[in-house]
């Protein structure tokens, strides 16, 4: 079983704008909400692409049952812990660029995460967690290492998508998969990563950590795959980008339902990568047929 783990979801709202000026009064052409949050984002896409997976975390308030709703409306499982605060809401403005306001998001509890761990505990061998987003402030940083473990001594797998420090602090528990951007490879290293073969070559001293597979994204650029065996490169098609915000998550999203489907890290890959430009260039989440759609324009070479 598939469980995605989202600590900090939250309601995106979309607001289109012609432009925004600060300091003045704004209205917007267009606006949406939609749920958010990585792990969340990682169950949408997946079940989209024909993988079932159960959504855990927490939710409060009147947004938390929005984000219930919802899943429930497109057959995902959950299985939050509730809190008593309300499930932040995030500003995604665009005026042709995009501008983001990620809130803090409520305070949880020590009972709360409590009550998390005794879900994850439960976990078995053959069950594979997604640990995805920031940790909020009001829990520790080594809230994933702990999940980490406990999913490690139970022979469960473990996919990561999160910055440092929490980050770093998960890679001894072998990670199945991590998924930084280039921006967050750099920050592990506390360097700047901007070219594909610094991605890869960074990439790798994470291979020498323990981490099994790594997927470095790259935005536009593509995205660098490595692990013990391989150093493979990702370049996408050219397309007009409308919305990147959900983009990496696809790209998780798709690696694993094709991963688990046909265990190829290659075409697992090739799958991850045309989700996220898929989302890239759709104005939610991609569908199946979009995803399907660049499948064959994702140009993969063997680089290492
Ligand atoms: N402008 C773009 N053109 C084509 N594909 C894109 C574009 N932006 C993002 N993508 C796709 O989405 C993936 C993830 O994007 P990225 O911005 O690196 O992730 P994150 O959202 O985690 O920062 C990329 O590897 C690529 O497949
Ligand atoms: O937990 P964080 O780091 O604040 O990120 C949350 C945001 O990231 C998203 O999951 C999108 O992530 P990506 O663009 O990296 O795929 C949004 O839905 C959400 O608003």
């Amino acid at each position: 079983m598939i469980y995605t783990c989202t600590l900090n979801p939250s309601i995106d709202y979309f607001i289109q704008l012609e432009e925004f000026q600060l300091g003045s009064l704004n209205r917007s052409k267009e606006t949406q909400l939609f749920p958010g949050g990585k792990g969340i984002n990682v169950s949408r896409v997946a079940k989209r692409l024909g993988t079932e997976s159960t959504a855990l975390g927490f939710a409060g308030g009147f947004t938390g049952d929005f984000l219930k709703n919802f899943l429930q409306s497109e057959s995902i499982a959950a299985d939050f812990v509730e809190v008593l605060d309300n499930t932040r809401i995030n500003v995604k403005l665009k005026t042709g660029m995009e501008t983001e306001i990620n809130a803090s998001g409520p305070i949880i509890t020590g009972e709360q995460q409590e009550q998390l761990i005794s879900k994850i505990n439960q976990l078995e061998k053959g069950d594979l967690l997604v640990l995805a987003g920031s940790i909020p402030s009001s829990m520790p940083l080594t809230f994933y290492s702990k999940l980490s473990e406990i999913c490690k001594n139970a022979g469960a797998e473990t996919v990561i998508d999160t910055t440092s420090p929490a980050l770093e602090e998960t890679l001894q528990f072998e990670p199945l998969l991590i998924k930084p951007n280039h921006h967050e490879l750099g920050e592990l290293f506390h360097t700047k990563v901007s070219t594909v073969n610094e991605a890869a070559y960074f990439g790798k001293r994470l291979i020498s950590l323990g981490v099994r597979n790594v997927i470095v994204s790259m935005a536009g650029e593509g995205a660098v795959f490595i692990n013990q065996d391989q150093v493979l490169k990702a370049a996408v098609p050219k397309g007009i980008l409308k919305n990147s915000v959900g983009a990496g998550d696809s790209v998780v999203a798709g690696f694993l339902a094709s991963y688990t489907k046909f265990g190829d890290y290659e075409e697992a890959f090739r799958a991850g990568t045309a989700a996220g430009s898929a989302t890239a260039f759709s104005h939610d989440l991609c569908t199946k047929e979009e995803a399907e759609k660049l499948l064959e324009q994702v140009k993969i070479e063997k680089i290492g």
